[in-house]
């Protein structure tokens, strides 16, 4: 992968392909600019080398219709606002408005493109629309980790149609820390997986397991590890269609020589919502009706003490349901052990990083991945095609 610094950059018109699918409030303020902060070192320098840089992303699933809500607007104005320069927002991202637009930027001024997922064309990776986003610049920037699983038309076809292409700092900052956590990492490895669901990271699962020394598991998705071990969770979410999967994930580890480490004990709630009345159980004591929606004090303990002499730690996915305050507890302990630990801390997932950002760790954690869907793939081990493009 080229990097921007081995690239001549005055007066070039630079595309930069970033992901600020940012979360947004009712209001239309954004909530969490993790993803706009993280890509500033990448426009700055490009600002600096008097480059004319415009910048292209997508924001939510407007299944290639114009959808106002959906609009850059706010973004754009956000981003000028961080960057202390003008961004004016081009009225689409294709077309000859925009090849107007872009002919108007000059050296070390910057230009936003409307969202992409406007054009159907775009998530079909279509090859002309590709060579229309190719038209408008003479540079190919793809500083967007976060969609750079998905083989859409300004990730990966718009590579095959430039002179030039090259990763930002934000993209190789990325591939380092993975490089770094998963790929080579310092043993001994911690995987820590917790969230919703077994399913969506069932392949993520079964490829760490190849490559931890240990892994630690909370979370709704405990549930169905501990039901597939013969305990009753009570009204627990549970995918029960997974529980021989489950239970032959656990042998495997065990045939491995891995630890897999599931909670001892739950804060069980007699239904899903802030004020329910709550308790505390051992995994044997689940009483039936009641869920179980965060580890228990003994488990934090008990997980505390596997990451104890971690080198290396991978986070993705809460331990409970986070968002209400009765049920933070365990997620947060593990966000302050984890943020304590001398070991390489990596984290990725939209909620994993909400709930690590509640706990006032942030900054403590070694790495914040930007990525949900892109860094389970890359969990999951696969080349995530926006990646592959650069080669
Ligand atoms: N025990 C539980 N019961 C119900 N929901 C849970 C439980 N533990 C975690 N969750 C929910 O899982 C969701 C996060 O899962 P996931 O999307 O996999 O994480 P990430 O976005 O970090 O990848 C959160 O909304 C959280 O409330
Ligand atoms: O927010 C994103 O993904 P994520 O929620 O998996 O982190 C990316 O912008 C990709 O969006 P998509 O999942 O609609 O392709």
């Amino acid at each position: 992968m080229k990097t921007l610094r081995e690239l001549e950059l005055t007066g070039k018109r630079v595309l930069v392909r970033v992901d600020f699918n940012v979360p947004m409030n009712e209001a239309g303020e954004i909530t969490d600019d993790l993803r706009i902060r993280t890509v500033l070192p990448t426009l700055r320098y490009l600002l600096e080398q008097k480059a004319r840089v415009i910048v292209c992303t997508h924001m939510g699933r407007p299944k290639g219709q114009r959808v106002e809500k959906y609009s850059l607007a706010p973004v754009a104005a956000y981003t000028a606002a961080l960057l202390g320069q003008p961004i004016p927002l081009a009225p689409d991202c294709v077309g000859p408005d925009v090849v107007t637009a872009v002919e108007q930027v000059k050296n070390g001024e910057i230009l936003m493109l409307e969202n992409l997922r406007f054009h159907p064309e775009e998530e079909k990776n279509d090859p002309e629309f590709s060579r229309q986003l190719a038209m408008l610049a003479d540079v190919y920037v793809n500083d967007a980790f976060a969609v750079s699983h998905r083989a859409h038309a300004s990730v990966v076809g718009v590579t095959l149609h430039v002179a030039e292409k090259a990763a930002g700092f934000l993209l190789q900052k990325e591939v380092e820390y993975f490089q770094r956590s998963i790929g080579i990492p310092q043993r001994p490895l911690v995987a820590i997986v917790g969230g919703a669901k077994v399913s969506g990271k069932l392949e993520a699962l079964r490829n760490m397991l190849g490559r931890v020394d240990k892994m630690i598991i909370g979370g709704a998705m405990a549930n169905t590890f501990l039901k597939s071990q013969g305990y009753a969770v009570g009204a627990s979410k549970v995918e029960d269609d997974l529980l021989s999967t489950a239970a032959e994930l656990l042998r495997q580890a065990k045939e491995k020589n891995i630890n897999i480490y599931l909670p001892v004990d739950v804060i069980v709630a007699d239904r899903f919502a802030p004020d329910a009345i709550c308790k505390q159980v051992t995994i044997q004591d689940i009483p039936e009706g009641w869920m179980a929606l965060d580890i228990g004090p003994a488990s934090v303990i008990c997980f505390n003490e596997v990451l104890a002499d971690a080198k290396t730690i991978v986070w993705n996915g809460p331990m409970g349901a986070f968002e209400m305050d009765a049920f933070a507890r365990g997620t947060m302990a593990l966000a302050h052990t984890v943020a304590a630990s001398h070991a390489l801390s990596v984290t990725g997932g939209g909620d994993s990083n909400a709930a690590i950002t509640l706990s006032g760790e942030a900054s403590n954690i070694s790495y914040m991945s930007t990525g949900g869907g892109a860094f389970l793939e890359l969990m999951e081990g696969k080349v995530l095609p926006g990646i592959k493009a650069l080669d």
